[in-house]
């Protein structure tokens, strides 16, 4: 009881102090921001006071069986939380793609202008979309593997909510118009200093859950979930180390000038794709890959090879976004040889995934999850092939500042993080809520369909858009001027634009279909459907009664 009403005080003194502070603000931005924290202070304090158990209420809405032998409303919320976020992140996607194309639908308003909503787009699909899923399947898999509950569940509960308050929070403050323009880190200082207690608030429930394990082994899925979150820890701190101007102002400076300020970014960004995009995302593979494919992981050796090469290599490659700047020459060099390398961890995770279905490759023709997975896989090896072929010199001169960059980032996160993701989605949404089995198979197979058709018009575009962006940009005429001005490139690419929109669509439209899927799940409900054919042995075709040979001649 105490307890509560010391909970309940602290939630109440911090609206108090967000209710100042958006009274003394020196900006908009700031005041509404302030505003937010104060109204999610005063609901927090609402549910610590009122006694209700919104957890057991929230079950009923979700049609929840009883508690199981682990801790999983969190992991629900955070199933919930990734489609949500990911079906804004996609439309936002679509959004700024139709911007490219059509210019008037920046619609003349400062808040919905290209600039304010690229960044909504790339932190709603990589923070909200993709942080929800690491964050849900690391806190299943972390149990699952080490047979214990969630250690602080309280903890666990304030990791959901609070990320959810960062991710408000930074969506607002880019339409706002506050930004340090760090790219993948654009939050200003007081919402990285919020992400940095929810982030140690997350190392602690991950690593006290590892902790008091009553499985000896520790599963290598949480080797990369452990370097995933101590990294990024790390990352977020330093590259966001800066002085604010005002205690009650959103504006702050960085506390790196110049070139420094250009590598420490890029340390960040690089990494945010190498432990984010990629550590987080391969122990989701490790877990739910050989679950699916009810198959051991192939070599369990490789995979700590690959980890500890992974890792080792992912951090120094950052100088690969900023060849041909003012970086030293040895220090470019050095990012150029460290991506190169890369390669090879990069396939050693690959080929782990896709020889875990030895012996149950015909999966790939009865199971569309199991489908997504090898899509995920396969486009995994693509972009990391791409990546290191990227970062040599002479065909960064080429690609750098093109649409190829903009092809290579999609083809790894629409094809890799998203498929994966799909696939853990659709592994668990049954599970959490002791359903029979999925809504739909079938929209499963159509959910890959169109999200594969997808990729590949986007990608495709993106290719032929970047490589003739590169080569208009380097024409010179036998004047010795340039060719085509910078206009006639714009140009050029407007069909280009539109086939990307188109690809844009197509995967929306599949995680339309997943949304309505899981929700359908969730209820309880089961379509009726017929098997998908592929999985009904078909005595005709497979085998005809009359043989072909015996057929009689025309
Ligand atoms: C419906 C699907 C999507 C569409 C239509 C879409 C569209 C776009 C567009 C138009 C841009 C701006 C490109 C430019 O400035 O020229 C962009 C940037 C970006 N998107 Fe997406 N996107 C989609 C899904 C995703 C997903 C799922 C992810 C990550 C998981 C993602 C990550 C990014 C990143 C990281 C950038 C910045 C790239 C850079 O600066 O090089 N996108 N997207
Ligand atoms: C071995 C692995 C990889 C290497 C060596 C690599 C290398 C590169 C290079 C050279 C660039 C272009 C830099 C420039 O010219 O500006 C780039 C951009 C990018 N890559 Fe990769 N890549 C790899 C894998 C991936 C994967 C798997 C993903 C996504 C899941 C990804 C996401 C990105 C993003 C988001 C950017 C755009 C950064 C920006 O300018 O905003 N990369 N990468
Ligand atoms: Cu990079």
């Amino acid at each position: 009881m105490i307890q509560l009403t010391m909970r309940a005080g602290i939630y109440l003194a911090v609206a108090a102090l967000a209710f100042l502070a958006a009274g003394l603000a020196v900006d908009f931005g700031f005041s509404v921001h302030m505003a937010i924290v104060c109204i999610a202070a005063l609901i927090a304090c609402w549910v610590t006071i009122s006694g209700a158990d919104y957890g057991a209420i929230a079950r009923g809405i979700l049609r929840t069986p009883d508690a199981g032998r682990y801790d999983d409303d969190p992991i629900r919320w955070g199933v919930i939380a990734t489609v949500f976020w990911g079906m804004a992140g996609f439309l936002a996607g679509l959004f700024i793609a139709l911007q490219l194309a059509f210019p008037v639908l920046n619609l003349g308003i400062e808040y919905t202008t290209f600039g304010r909503l690229r960044p909504l787009h790339t932190s709603a699909v990589i923070f909200a979309f993709g942080g929800n899923a690491l964050i849900a399947t690391s806190f299943y898999v972390v149990q699952r593997t080490c047979r214990a509950r969630l250690a602080f569940p309280g903890l666990a509960r304030f990791v959901f909510w609070g990320y959810q308050l960062f991710i408000v929070l930074a969506a607002t403050g880019y339409m706002l118009g506050i930004t340090e323009a760090r790219e993948y880190a654009e939050p200003e200082w007081y919402v990285d200093l919020w992400l940095t207690i929810v982030w140690v608030a997350y190392a602690a429930v991950f690593i006290g859950t590892i902790l008091k394990r009553s499985e000896p082994h520790i599963y290598v899925a949480n080797w990369f979930y452990l370097s995933f979150i101590i990294t990024i820890a790390m990352l977020h701190i330093v590259n966001n180390l800066a002085v604010p101007v005002s205690w009650v102002g959103s504006k702050s400076y960085s506390a790196f000038a110049g070139v420094q300020d250009a590598l420490t970014q890029w340390w960040y960004g690089h990494n945010a794709v190498g432990f984010f995009l990629t550590a987080g995302f391969l122990a989701m593979m490790y877990y739910f890959v050989p679950k699916q494919a009810e198959r051991p992981v192939y070599s369990y050796r490789l995979s700590i090879i690959h980890f500890w090469s992974l890792i080792f290599l992912y951090i120094w490659a950052g100088p690969h976004h900023l060849l041909f700047t003012a970086l030293p020459d040895w220090a470019q060099t050095l990012g150029m040889v460290f991506s190169i390398m890369l390669w090879m961890p990069s396939w050693g995770g690959m080929i782990n995934g896709l020889m875990t279905l030895n012996g149950a490759w015909d999966k790939v023709r009865t199971d569309p999850i199991i489908r997504m997975m090898v899509m995920a896989l396969a486009f995994y090896g693509m972009s990391t092939f791409e990546g290191p072929m990227l970062s040599v010199k002479s065909v960064n001169s080429l690609s750098h500042y093109t649409d190829w960059t903009i092809g290579h980032v999609h083809s790894g996160a629409l094809g890799w993080n998203g498929m994966i993701t799909f696939a853990a989605i659709y592994y668990l949404t049954p599970r959490l809520w002791a359903r029979q089995r999925l809504y739909s198979l079938r929209m499963v197979n159509w959910h890959f369909w169109l999200a594969t058709v997808g990729i590949v018009f986007y990608a495709s575009a993106m290719w032929v858009a970047g490589i003739m962006q590169g080569l208009m940009w380097r024409e010179y005429g036998a004047d010795g001027y340039l060719v085509y001005a910078f206009s006639d490139t714009v140009k050029a690419m407007h069909p280009l634009y539109l086939i990307r929109a188109f690809g844009g669509l197509l995967y929306l439209s599949g995680a339309v279909i997943m949304t309505i899927n899981v929700w359908r799940t969730i209820l309880g409900h089961l379509r009726d459907e017929a098997p998908m054919r592929e999985t009904r042995p078909d005595p005709e075709r497979d085998h005809p009664a009359t043989p072909f040979h015996a057929l009689p001649a025309e």
